[in-house]
């Protein structure tokens, strides 16, 4: 049975400005055609096998298509744009703060944008830090540097009275947040706040999750620009392992939540044994445990691999008890810990080991993006831009069945994306890796 969702996207209004603005052609160069307000797309979210085995969409679901509109809400010369980066930082940041000037500036004349310095807390009360003007100079050629030119923080975000404040003392009225979870919880509780005001501000948010957690998005920026920084990684850990009697190379990657980041280097190379990822949890010790498949691998080959998310196997470790600022709780690094219980493990065995762990996620997470992450991060740059400048607010530019979409902000923060262990990727990392761990149907052991 269906069950259909409101997806409609909260609007400030239409061209309520003295005289309507009707993009003309030559500011679009003619180059693409306007999207209506009417123009939306169905989609099949979730999918059942009917009795012929054939895909059915479980939930069928209308959602606005993202793009210039032809008539805009606010008038270009009374915007005062402002742009945060939050979370922690992700290759291809510089390249959507670049897009979105460069799509304010040439596409609408808006000549007051501004960059909000660490994320949500250059808009309390008391920053230490003006906000940065940005313009097409100042953003000239940041997408070769990794990171963001604004800084980037988490804390802050639940301070929303203050924040709102903030945007009132300095006449911002189009926010563009760029961050994860966290991030667009914050944006929409300073969406709710602006709304109880009855503040004319658009809300517009940008998806960043190196983890790939957040629902509704195929694929988030960063995550291809990752793995392509952890292959390399990975092929070291293999030629480290080659090179020592019975060696294992142990690389941790980023993913606290979701193990996307793992399960796709594990297939972009192909030497990882074993893939561990939070999605799927393994024992460490007994007959299926780990250890003793890795005992059983060594023995054989000589060598082994582990790629581990550094959220896998969590429920092995003591939990820290702390909390960063976000209030994500703070994980044991899992790296050291199996590194520790493989030493110790085939120490008591008698069996000689050489374990090489190596930890390249800040390396990763602070790359600038490849070439599919900038074209990425380009479109979706420009498209918030056109939804802010259309007076659509509460809205995250999402891509799905590669369109890109309007989303409220309030459902994409609704789940968490995660590796699914009965689909095809993992199914596909099992086969890679021939793991013998927790592989329900696919036992090659
Ligand atoms: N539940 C929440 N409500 C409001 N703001 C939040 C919430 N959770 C996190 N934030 C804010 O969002 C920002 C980034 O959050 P964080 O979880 O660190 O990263 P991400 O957005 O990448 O998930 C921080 O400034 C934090 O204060
Ligand atoms: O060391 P930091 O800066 O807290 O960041 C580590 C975290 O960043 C992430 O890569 C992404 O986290 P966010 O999406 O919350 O920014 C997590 O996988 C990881 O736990």
């Amino acid at each position: 049975m269906n069950k259909k969702m409101d997806f409609s996207i909260p609007s400030l209004g239409v061209a309520k400005i003295s005289s309507p603005i009707i993009m003309s052609s030559t500011q679009n160069d003619g180059q693409a055609d306007y999207v209506d307000d009417s123009d939306h797309i169905l989609y099949g979210i979730d999918t059942d096998i009917d009795k012929d085995g054939h895909p059915v969409p479980r939930h069928e679901e209308t959602v606005e298509l993202a793009g210039p509109r032809s008539k805009i809400y606010f008038n270009p010369a009374h915007v005062h744009a402002a742009i945060a980066t939050c979370g922690g930082i992700c290759p291809g940041l510089n390249n959507v703060i670049r897009a979105v000037v460069r799509c304010f500036w040439y596409r609408y004349g808006v000549r007051r944008i501004s960059g909000i310095r660490f994320g949500y807390q250059g808009l309390l009360e008391n920053s230490p830090w003006p906000l940065m003007p940005l313009d097409p100079d100042v953003v000239d050629d940041i997408q070769e540097k990794g990171g963001t030119i604004l800084g980037s923080a988490r804390g802050g975000g639940k301070q929303v009275e203050e924040i709102v404040d903030s945007l009132e003392r300095l006449n911002i009225n189009i926010l563009v947040t760029v961050g994860g979870d966290g991030t667009l919880r914050g944006a929409w509780e300073i969406y709710e706040e602006v709304k109880k005001r009855g503040l004319k501000i658009s809300i517009i948010g940008i998806p960043k999750t190196i983890d790939n957690d957040l629902s509704f998005i195929q694929s988030s920026f960063g995550v291809d620009t990752a793995v392509q920084m952890a292959v390399p990684v990975v092929r070291s850990a293999h030629v480290e392992a080659k090179n020592s009697v019975h060696g294992i190379g142990l690389v941790k990657v980023m993913g606290r939540e979701s193990g996307f980041i793992a399960a796709q280097t594990a297939l972009a190379q192909s030497d990882v044994n074993f893939c561990l990822i939070p999605e799927n949890p393994f024992d460490l010790d007994g007959p299926n445990g780990l250890l003793e498949h890795l005992r059983r691998r060594v023995l054989d080959r000589g060598h082994a691999v582990i790629l581990v998310s550094e959220g896998a196997g969590q429920d092995l470790v003591p939990e820290t008890g702390e909390k960063d600022a976000s209030g994500n709780v703070k994980y044991h690094d899992i790296g050291v810990f199996l590194k520790e219980k493989i030493i110790e493990y085939f120490k008591k065995e008698g069996i000689e080991t050489n374990v090489k762990y190596i930890d390249p996620s800040y390396i990763i997470r602070s790359a600038s993006a490849d070439s599919y992450d900038s074209i990425y991060c380009a479109r979706l740059g420009a498209h918030a831009v056109h939804a802010a400048m259309a007076g659509k607010t509460q809205a995250l530019i999402g891509l799905l069945h590669n369109r890109f979409i309007h989303l409220p902000i309030s459902l994409a923060v609704s789940s968490r994306n995660h590796v699914d262990l009965e689909g095809s990727l993992w199914r596909d990392v099992l086969e890679n890796t021939r793991q013998p761990l927790s592989m329900k149907n696919f036992n090659f052991d």
